[in-house]
């Protein structure tokens, strides 16, 4: 019996061994041509997106990730493959490695997820970004910082030009990213001036598509899971502010071409299909063909009303503009949360908060009632 049962188990052995790993198709790199690139957030929703990008292309991509908001599954198709590495890292503690570019993306970008903590959110947008000019400067790579439309806060010009300076709030919920992102800016400017190095800010404009999280809380996961569980669609204030989506390949071919491009200074990567957020709301209604009824919400504190790209630098400096239209890419991110909602529970929205800053909304949009001093 004893015998049966080591048999068994040496063919199991032997079964394992000879699982052959598949990976998809890399194009072959020269050594000269091939760079070593680190992704800080790679395991996130634009992260993973741009390390599939630059396997596909024959890059040595290493992913360093602390998985606040990053998922393993995100980019566990690559585990494995000789060109590709997983770090398990927050990058508020310095980093030591040997790259030729550095994608800088690491931050939580869901304003549920940034303001949950924001302590945490400030760190990583200002210490976690000076640990990776530092490896910069160290290791001489050039690197591109994924800045956000947020630095122009609630804007007063329409459309937003790389030239407005912003209208930020400095003190209330959305601060602590909007100000570390800027600040996290103005760091790269003093690099580059006063060390010399090679950097890239791209002012990411709102980002949607597959792999973004169930909770993620954003408008575009929150409205196409609504519609399609036929669950109220939760519309913020009166629903006349509004935003401007882009499908994140789109950004991938933005990001990549400004890396490697001549502009060091902060460029715009958006789509300018602008929307109101109630019209958002019924495009995807109709599109999923879904009974869910609108139900008007709390507005956000300090929520930007109106937001759309000004692209003339992107489309002159990089010849870019976004390819991918809003059916195409809804179309694509629903059929991806419908296969979402087979496997897993669409539990509770914005689940990383704590219970007793909710509002009545789901969301926390100011500071705990019982902080009686502010
Ligand atoms: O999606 C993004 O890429 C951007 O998302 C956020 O910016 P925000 O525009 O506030 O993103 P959402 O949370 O998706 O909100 C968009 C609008 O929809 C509204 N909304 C959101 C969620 C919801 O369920 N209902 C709803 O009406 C919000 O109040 C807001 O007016 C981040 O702060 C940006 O850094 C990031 O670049």
């Amino acid at each position: 019996q004893q015998e049966e049962r080591i048999q068994a188990l040496e063919k199991r052995i032997k079964d394992l061994e000879d699982r052959q790993q598949t990976f998809p198709e890399v194009k072959y790199l020269t050594y000269k041509d091939r760079k070593r690139i680190l992704v800080t957030g790679g395991a996130g929703f634009v992260g993973s997106h741009l390390v599939d990008r630059l396997m596909l292309e024959g890059h040595e991509v290493i992913v360093a990730d602390n998985f606040f908001t990053g998922r393993k599954r995100n980019i566990e198709h690559w585990i494995g493959h000789e060109n590709f590495e997983l770090v398990h890292h927050d990058i508020v503690t310095p980093l030591f490695l040997e790259v030729d570019q550095i994608y800088h993306l690491a931050s939580p970008a869901s304003p549920p997820h940034y303001m949950y903590n924001p302590v945490k959110t400030i760190k990583v947008n200002s210490i976690g970004t000076i640990n990776m000019l530092g490896l910069a400067r160290r290791v001489r790579a050039r690197l591109l910082f994924s800045s956000t439309s947020e630095v122009y806060g609630d804007p007063e010009v329409h459309p937003q030009t790389e030239s407005y300076f912003g209208n930020v709030n400095p003190f209330g919920p959305r601060s602590c990213y909007d100000e570390s992102k800027r600040v996290a800016e103005a760091m790269c400017y003093a690099y580059a001036q006063q060390e010399g190095i090679s950097i890239r800010i791209a002012r990411i404009f709102n980002t949607y598509g597959p792999r973004m999280h169930m909770n993620d809380g954003r408008v575009v996961s929150n409205f196409v899971l609504q519609a399609l569980q036929n669950e109220p669609i939760t519309i913020y204030g009166n629903g006349q502010q509004t935003r401007s989506f882009q499908y994140v390949s789109d950004l991938v071919d933005g990001l990549i071409a400004l890396m490697n491009s001549n502009y060091s200074k902060p460029m715009n990567l958006g789509n300018p299909d602008e929307y109101t957020i109630e019209q958002f709301a019924t495009k995807i209604k109709d599109i999923i063909g879904s009974k869910a009824t609108l139900e008007y919400k709390d507005a956000l504190v300090d929520d930007p009303k109106q937001r759309r790209p000004d692209i003339t630098l992107a489309k002159t400096w990089l010849n870019w503009s976004p390819k991918v239209t809003i059916a195409e890419g809804l179309n694509k991110t629903i059929e991806y949360f419908r296969n979402e909602l087979l496997v897993h529970h669409h539990s509770e929205r914005n689940l990383f908060f704590p219970k007793e800053w909710l509002h009545s909304s789901g969301i926390k949009t100011t500071i705990p009632k019982d902080h009686k001093e502010l």
